[in-house]
């Protein structure tokens, strides 16, 4: 959370030419609902069962760029589609930056109850470990500008495939 998936996501699509498509948001259009009233009245559960569906659906497309949410990778079936249909990009950052790019936004249920700081260093530890096992890039943002994440993410793409940019 915070880590600039939804926005870098945006703008690497525009330089890619592909479509940019945000996880969070087909979950929100399905249902009908935002996330805090789905992690309401579904729980986390259901939330995560809403996600695996549509991480299924939106891995099997093309020419896109596909941000997810952060807890994407709690489940092995994400983790396996993400890996074996696309070119997984880990942005990686720090609690210190996660916290004061959050601390706005009241939009991620997660961040809501308990010590901010405290959540988020939790689910680094649970996380941080399936993140570096499903990247095919590693890319630090904490004090880069978005321009420059993306810049380096074009960089490093450019050793994986051929991009049509
Ligand atoms: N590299 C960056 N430098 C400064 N601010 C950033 C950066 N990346 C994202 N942000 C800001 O942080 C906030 C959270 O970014 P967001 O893209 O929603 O993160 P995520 O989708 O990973 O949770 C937004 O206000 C965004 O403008
Ligand atoms: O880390 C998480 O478990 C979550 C991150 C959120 O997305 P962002 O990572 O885009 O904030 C959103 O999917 C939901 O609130 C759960
Ligand atoms: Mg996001």
């Amino acid at each position: 959370m915070g880590a600039g998936k939804s926005t870098i996501g945006r703008l690497l699509s525009h330089e890619l030419h592909y479509d940019f498509i945000d996880s969070d948001k087909v979950i929100e259009e399905r249902s009908g609902a935002n996330i805090p009233w789905i992690f309401d009245v579904e729980g986390e559960q259901g939330f995560r069962d809403r996600e695996a569906a549509v991480i299924d659906e939106l891995t099997q497309l093309s020419d896109c760029v596909l941000a997810t949410g952060g807890g994407v990778v709690m489940r092995p079936e994400n983790r396996t589609n993400l890996q074996s249909r696309g070119l997984v990009v880990y942005l990686q950052t720090s609690i210190e930056q996660q916290l004061e790019r959050t601390a706005k936004d009241r939009n991620r249920p997660l961040l809501q109850t308990g010590n901010p700081e405290a959540v988020l260093r939790r689910l680094l530890q649970q996380r941080d470990p399936l993140y570096k096992s499903c990247a095919d890039i590693i890319i630090r943002t904490d004090r880069r500008h978005p321009r420059a994440v993306i810049q380096e993410i074009l960089r490093q793409l450019k050793q994986h495939q051929p991009l049509n940019a």
